[in-house]
Protein backbone atom coordinates (compact mmCIF):
# COMPACT_ATOMS: atom_id res chain seq x y z
CA UNK A 1 0.00 0.00 0.00
CA UNK A 2 1.17 3.65 -0.89
CA UNK A 3 -0.16 6.85 1.31
CA UNK A 4 -0.10 9.77 -0.44
CA UNK A 5 -0.61 12.93 1.35
CA UNK A 6 -2.03 15.96 -0.56
CA UNK A 7 -2.20 19.82 0.42
CA UNK A 8 -3.86 20.89 -2.55
CA UNK A 9 -6.06 23.93 -3.33
CA UNK A 10 -9.92 23.25 -3.65
CA UNK A 11 -10.00 24.42 -7.28
CA UNK A 12 -7.03 21.48 -7.95
CA UNK A 13 -9.07 18.72 -5.79
CA UNK A 14 -11.72 19.25 -7.96
CA UNK A 15 -9.85 19.30 -11.43
CA UNK A 16 -7.36 16.61 -10.17
CA UNK A 17 -8.77 13.82 -7.43
CA UNK A 18 -11.68 13.03 -9.91
CA UNK A 19 -13.72 9.84 -8.69
CA UNK A 20 -11.86 7.79 -12.01
CA UNK A 21 -8.22 8.48 -10.53
CA UNK A 22 -9.28 8.02 -6.89
CA UNK A 23 -10.51 4.32 -8.27
CA UNK A 24 -7.58 3.98 -9.96
CA UNK A 25 -5.16 4.42 -7.43
CA UNK A 26 -7.22 2.38 -5.04
CA UNK A 27 -6.92 -0.86 -7.00
CA UNK A 28 -3.57 0.09 -7.43
CA UNK A 29 -3.26 0.16 -3.24
CA UNK A 30 -2.64 3.70 -3.11
CA UNK A 31 -4.65 5.90 -1.07
CA UNK A 32 -5.14 10.18 -0.90
CA UNK A 33 -5.32 11.23 2.77
CA UNK A 34 -5.97 15.35 2.95
CA UNK A 35 -2.97 17.33 4.69
CA UNK A 36 -4.10 19.34 7.42
CA UNK A 37 -2.04 22.37 7.21
CA UNK A 38 -3.19 23.85 10.72
CA UNK A 39 -1.68 20.60 12.27
CA UNK A 40 2.04 19.69 12.64
CA UNK A 41 2.67 16.78 9.22
CA UNK A 42 4.35 14.47 11.88
CA UNK A 43 1.36 14.22 13.55
CA UNK A 44 -0.33 12.86 10.48
CA UNK A 45 0.02 10.22 8.04
CA UNK A 46 2.46 8.33 7.81
CA UNK A 47 2.70 9.29 4.63
CA UNK A 48 4.78 7.50 1.94
CA UNK A 49 4.55 10.23 -0.49
CA UNK A 50 3.41 14.04 -0.19
CA UNK A 51 1.72 15.48 -3.82
CA UNK A 52 0.90 19.75 -3.18
CA UNK A 53 0.48 22.49 -4.81
CA UNK A 54 0.96 25.35 -2.36
CA UNK A 55 3.07 28.22 -3.24
CA UNK A 56 3.19 30.23 0.52
CA UNK A 57 6.51 30.57 2.62
CA UNK A 58 5.17 29.26 5.56
CA UNK A 59 3.97 26.04 3.59
CA UNK A 60 7.72 25.59 2.08
CA UNK A 61 8.93 26.04 5.42
CA UNK A 62 6.44 23.70 7.00
CA UNK A 63 7.25 21.18 4.08
CA UNK A 64 11.21 21.58 4.53
CA UNK A 65 10.59 21.28 7.89
CA UNK A 66 9.35 18.06 7.84
CA UNK A 67 11.36 16.73 5.16
CA UNK A 68 14.75 17.16 7.10
CA UNK A 69 13.00 14.81 9.90
CA UNK A 70 11.63 12.57 7.33
CA UNK A 71 13.80 12.22 4.48
CA UNK A 72 12.13 8.76 3.44
CA UNK A 73 9.16 10.19 2.60
CA UNK A 74 9.42 11.69 -0.58
CA UNK A 75 7.75 15.12 -1.64
CA UNK A 76 6.72 15.60 -5.04
CA UNK A 77 8.13 18.95 -6.55
CA UNK A 78 9.98 19.98 -3.34
CA UNK A 79 9.34 23.63 -2.90
CA UNK A 80 13.29 24.48 -3.58
CA UNK A 81 13.38 22.37 -6.62
CA UNK A 82 10.21 24.25 -8.15
CA UNK A 83 10.69 27.61 -7.13
CA UNK A 84 11.72 29.21 -10.64
CA UNK A 85 8.32 28.26 -12.04
CA UNK A 86 6.35 30.17 -9.94
CA UNK A 87 7.12 33.08 -11.85
CA UNK A 88 7.00 33.85 -15.41
CA UNK A 89 10.33 36.07 -15.78
CA UNK A 90 12.43 33.41 -14.18
CA UNK A 91 10.61 30.48 -15.50
CA UNK A 92 11.40 31.56 -19.63
CA UNK A 93 14.72 33.00 -18.59
CA UNK A 94 15.73 29.01 -18.15
CA UNK A 95 14.40 28.05 -21.18
CA UNK A 96 15.70 31.17 -22.63
CA UNK A 97 19.47 30.26 -20.75
CA UNK A 98 19.23 26.79 -22.73
CA UNK A 99 19.51 28.32 -26.29
CA UNK A 100 18.09 26.22 -27.97
CA UNK A 101 18.29 28.46 -30.83
CA UNK A 102 21.53 27.41 -31.71
CA UNK A 103 20.91 23.75 -32.02
CA UNK A 104 17.12 23.76 -33.35
CA UNK A 105 16.76 26.49 -35.71
CA UNK A 106 13.27 27.09 -35.17
CA UNK A 107 12.92 27.00 -31.24
CA UNK A 108 13.10 30.46 -29.59
CA UNK A 109 11.76 31.95 -26.85
CA UNK A 110 9.52 35.22 -26.81
CA UNK A 111 11.33 38.49 -26.19
CA UNK A 112 10.06 40.02 -22.89
CA UNK A 113 10.62 42.64 -20.09
CA UNK A 114 8.74 42.95 -16.71
CA UNK A 115 6.99 45.65 -14.95
CA UNK A 116 6.58 45.50 -11.24
CA UNK A 117 4.57 48.39 -10.39
CA UNK A 118 3.79 52.11 -11.71
CA UNK A 119 1.74 51.34 -15.06
CA UNK A 120 2.58 54.79 -16.33
CA UNK A 121 5.81 53.61 -17.19
CA UNK A 122 5.18 51.00 -19.43
CA UNK A 123 4.92 52.73 -22.84
CA UNK A 124 8.43 54.18 -22.33
CA UNK A 125 9.84 51.05 -20.70
CA UNK A 126 8.22 49.24 -23.56
CA UNK A 127 10.07 51.72 -26.18
CA UNK A 128 13.15 52.18 -24.79
CA UNK A 129 13.44 47.49 -25.02
CA UNK A 130 12.39 47.23 -28.46
CA UNK A 131 9.49 45.48 -28.33
CA UNK A 132 6.54 45.07 -30.91
CA UNK A 133 3.71 45.58 -30.25
CA UNK A 134 0.97 43.78 -29.67
CA UNK A 135 1.90 42.57 -26.49
CA UNK A 136 0.98 39.35 -24.18
CA UNK A 137 0.65 40.49 -20.68
CA UNK A 138 0.53 37.98 -18.14
CA UNK A 139 0.60 38.10 -14.48
CA UNK A 140 3.98 37.44 -13.31
CA UNK A 141 3.43 35.42 -10.08
CA UNK A 142 2.26 31.94 -11.08
CA UNK A 143 0.60 30.49 -8.19
CA UNK A 144 -2.22 28.40 -9.24
CA UNK A 145 -5.34 30.67 -9.02
CA UNK A 146 -7.71 31.56 -11.66
CA UNK A 147 -6.42 35.25 -11.91
CA UNK A 148 -2.55 34.33 -12.77
CA UNK A 149 -3.67 32.23 -15.71
CA UNK A 150 -4.81 35.81 -17.36
CA UNK A 151 -3.69 36.97 -19.91
CA UNK A 152 -4.01 40.43 -21.90
CA UNK A 153 -3.63 41.58 -25.58
CA UNK A 154 -2.44 44.69 -26.03
CA UNK A 155 -2.67 46.43 -29.45
CA UNK A 156 -1.51 50.20 -28.55
CA UNK A 157 0.72 52.03 -27.17
CA UNK A 158 -1.57 54.51 -25.58
CA UNK A 159 -3.65 51.62 -23.58
CA UNK A 160 -0.62 50.17 -21.74
CA UNK A 161 -0.80 51.66 -18.63
CA UNK A 162 -4.19 50.26 -18.26
CA UNK A 163 -2.35 47.14 -17.41
CA UNK A 164 -2.32 46.19 -14.04
CA UNK A 165 1.50 45.31 -12.29
CA UNK A 166 3.55 43.05 -11.60
CA UNK A 167 3.48 41.53 -15.03
CA UNK A 168 5.30 40.22 -17.76
CA UNK A 169 5.20 41.69 -20.95
CA UNK A 170 6.07 39.43 -24.13
CA UNK A 171 5.96 39.71 -28.08
CA UNK A 172 3.02 38.43 -29.49
CA UNK A 173 4.45 35.30 -31.29
CA UNK A 174 2.39 34.35 -34.37
CA UNK A 175 1.41 30.34 -34.33
CA UNK A 176 -1.17 29.62 -36.53
CA UNK A 177 -3.34 29.67 -33.48
CA UNK A 178 -2.61 26.08 -32.48
CA UNK A 179 -0.52 24.92 -29.55
CA UNK A 180 1.02 21.52 -28.67
CA UNK A 181 1.13 20.73 -24.62
CA UNK A 182 3.62 18.69 -23.53
CA UNK A 183 3.17 16.49 -20.62
CA UNK A 184 5.79 13.99 -19.30
CA UNK A 185 5.77 12.00 -16.68
CA UNK A 186 9.35 9.90 -16.39
CA UNK A 187 9.35 8.34 -19.95
CA UNK A 188 5.87 8.95 -20.31
CA UNK A 189 5.28 11.35 -23.39
CA UNK A 190 1.36 12.38 -23.99
CA UNK A 191 1.04 15.37 -26.76
CA UNK A 192 -1.93 17.04 -27.08
CA UNK A 193 -3.28 20.13 -29.64
CA UNK A 194 -5.70 23.07 -28.16
CA UNK A 195 -6.72 25.73 -30.04
CA UNK A 196 -4.76 28.97 -29.22
CA UNK A 197 -4.68 32.74 -29.90
CA UNK A 198 -4.99 32.99 -33.63
CA UNK A 199 -1.95 34.60 -35.73
CA UNK A 200 -2.63 38.87 -35.71
CA UNK A 201 -1.98 40.63 -39.22
CA UNK A 202 -1.66 44.02 -40.23
CA UNK A 203 -5.58 44.56 -40.65
CA UNK A 204 -5.68 43.77 -37.29
CA UNK A 205 -2.94 45.73 -36.48
CA UNK A 206 -4.27 48.73 -38.08
CA UNK A 207 -8.04 48.28 -36.40
CA UNK A 208 -7.62 46.95 -33.03
CA UNK A 209 -7.11 49.30 -30.47
CA UNK A 210 -7.13 49.21 -26.44
CA UNK A 211 -6.49 46.04 -24.29
CA UNK A 212 -8.74 42.81 -24.88
CA UNK A 213 -8.83 40.55 -21.47
CA UNK A 214 -8.94 36.99 -22.25
CA UNK A 215 -9.45 34.84 -19.10
CA UNK A 216 -8.27 31.26 -19.82
CA UNK A 217 -6.31 30.66 -23.13
CA UNK A 218 -5.65 26.86 -24.66
CA UNK A 219 -7.55 25.49 -21.52
CA UNK A 220 -8.57 21.97 -21.59
CA UNK A 221 -11.96 23.11 -23.11
CA UNK A 222 -9.88 24.05 -26.24
CA UNK A 223 -9.08 20.52 -27.29
CA UNK A 224 -8.04 20.51 -31.06
CA UNK A 225 -7.56 16.87 -31.19
CA UNK A 226 -10.17 16.11 -33.03
CA UNK A 227 -10.39 19.07 -35.16
CA UNK A 228 -9.61 19.19 -38.86
CA UNK A 229 -6.92 21.94 -39.27
CA UNK A 230 -3.92 22.98 -41.93
CA UNK A 231 -1.40 20.63 -41.98
CA UNK A 232 0.93 22.62 -42.32
CA UNK A 233 0.36 24.21 -39.38
CA UNK A 234 -0.68 20.53 -37.33
CA UNK A 235 1.08 18.46 -39.32
CA UNK A 236 3.59 17.69 -35.87
CA UNK A 237 2.06 14.48 -34.90
CA UNK A 238 0.06 14.66 -31.64
CA UNK A 239 0.02 11.24 -29.84
CA UNK A 240 -3.68 11.23 -29.65
CA UNK A 241 -3.90 12.94 -33.34
CA UNK A 242 -5.39 10.14 -35.97
CA UNK A 243 -3.68 10.17 -39.44
CA UNK A 244 -7.12 10.49 -41.30
CA UNK A 245 -7.55 13.98 -39.37
CA UNK A 246 -4.27 15.21 -40.41
CA UNK A 247 -5.06 13.75 -44.27
CA UNK A 248 -6.90 16.31 -46.30
CA UNK A 249 -7.87 18.84 -43.71
CA UNK A 250 -8.68 22.06 -44.01
CA UNK A 251 -7.63 25.56 -41.91
CA UNK A 252 -11.18 27.11 -40.69
CA UNK A 253 -11.11 27.09 -37.09
CA UNK A 254 -8.64 30.09 -36.47
CA UNK A 255 -11.39 33.11 -36.95
CA UNK A 256 -14.00 31.25 -34.81
CA UNK A 257 -11.44 31.67 -32.00
CA UNK A 258 -11.17 35.37 -32.79
CA UNK A 259 -15.05 35.60 -31.90
CA UNK A 260 -15.08 33.74 -29.29
CA UNK A 261 -11.95 35.22 -27.52
CA UNK A 262 -12.57 38.72 -28.07
CA UNK A 263 -16.51 39.15 -28.12
N1 LIG B 1 3.87 35.45 -26.47
C1 LIG B 1 2.77 34.84 -26.90
N2 LIG B 1 2.37 34.97 -28.18
C2 LIG B 1 1.26 34.37 -28.62
N3 LIG B 1 0.45 33.60 -27.85
C3 LIG B 1 0.80 33.43 -26.58
C4 LIG B 1 1.97 34.03 -26.02
N4 LIG B 1 2.06 33.67 -24.74
C5 LIG B 1 1.02 32.89 -24.48
N5 LIG B 1 0.24 32.73 -25.56
C6 LIG B 1 -0.99 31.95 -25.63
O1 LIG B 1 -1.62 32.05 -24.36
C7 LIG B 1 -1.69 30.76 -23.71
C8 LIG B 1 -1.48 30.87 -22.22
O2 LIG B 1 -0.22 31.43 -21.95
P1 LIG B 1 0.61 31.02 -20.67
O3 LIG B 1 1.89 31.76 -20.67
O4 LIG B 1 -0.27 31.14 -19.48
O5 LIG B 1 0.99 29.54 -21.04
P2 LIG B 1 0.71 28.10 -20.54
O6 LIG B 1 1.84 27.78 -19.66
O7 LIG B 1 0.49 27.27 -21.76
O8 LIG B 1 -0.60 28.10 -19.70
P3 LIG B 1 -1.06 26.98 -18.66
O9 LIG B 1 -0.85 27.62 -17.35
O10 LIG B 1 -2.48 26.76 -19.03
O11 LIG B 1 -0.23 25.76 -18.84
C9 LIG B 1 -0.65 29.91 -24.43
O12 LIG B 1 -1.01 28.58 -24.33
C10 LIG B 1 -0.71 30.46 -25.83
O13 LIG B 1 -1.84 29.92 -26.49
O1 LIG C 1 -5.61 21.47 -18.18
P1 LIG C 1 -4.27 21.83 -18.72
O2 LIG C 1 -4.31 22.29 -20.15
O3 LIG C 1 -3.24 20.78 -18.49
O4 LIG C 1 -3.78 23.16 -17.95
C1 LIG C 1 -3.42 23.07 -16.61
C2 LIG C 1 -2.31 24.12 -16.41
O5 LIG C 1 -1.19 23.79 -17.18
C3 LIG C 1 -1.91 24.14 -14.94
O6 LIG C 1 -0.94 25.17 -14.77
C4 LIG C 1 -3.13 24.42 -14.06
O7 LIG C 1 -2.75 24.30 -12.72
P2 LIG C 1 -2.57 25.57 -11.76
O8 LIG C 1 -3.84 26.41 -11.86
O9 LIG C 1 -2.37 24.98 -10.39
O10 LIG C 1 -1.36 26.29 -12.26
C5 LIG C 1 -4.23 23.43 -14.28
O11 LIG C 1 -5.32 23.86 -13.49
P3 LIG C 1 -6.42 22.87 -12.91
O12 LIG C 1 -5.70 21.70 -12.30
O13 LIG C 1 -7.17 23.66 -11.91
O14 LIG C 1 -7.26 22.45 -14.07
C6 LIG C 1 -4.63 23.37 -15.74
O15 LIG C 1 -5.20 24.59 -16.09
Amino acid sequence: RLVVGYALTKKKVKSFLQPKLLLLARKKGISFIPIDETRPLSEQGPFDIILHKKTSKEWQRFLEDYHEVHPEVTVLDPPNAIEHLNNRQSMLEEVADLNLSSFYEEVCTPRQLVIMKDPSSIPTAVAMAGLTLPLVAKPLVVDGTSKSHELSLAYDEASLPMLDPPLVLQEFVNHGGILFKVYIIGEAIQVVRRFSLPDVNTYDLLNNVGIYRLPRVSCAAASADHADLDPRIAGASSETTSRETRQGASWSSGSKIVQHRYD
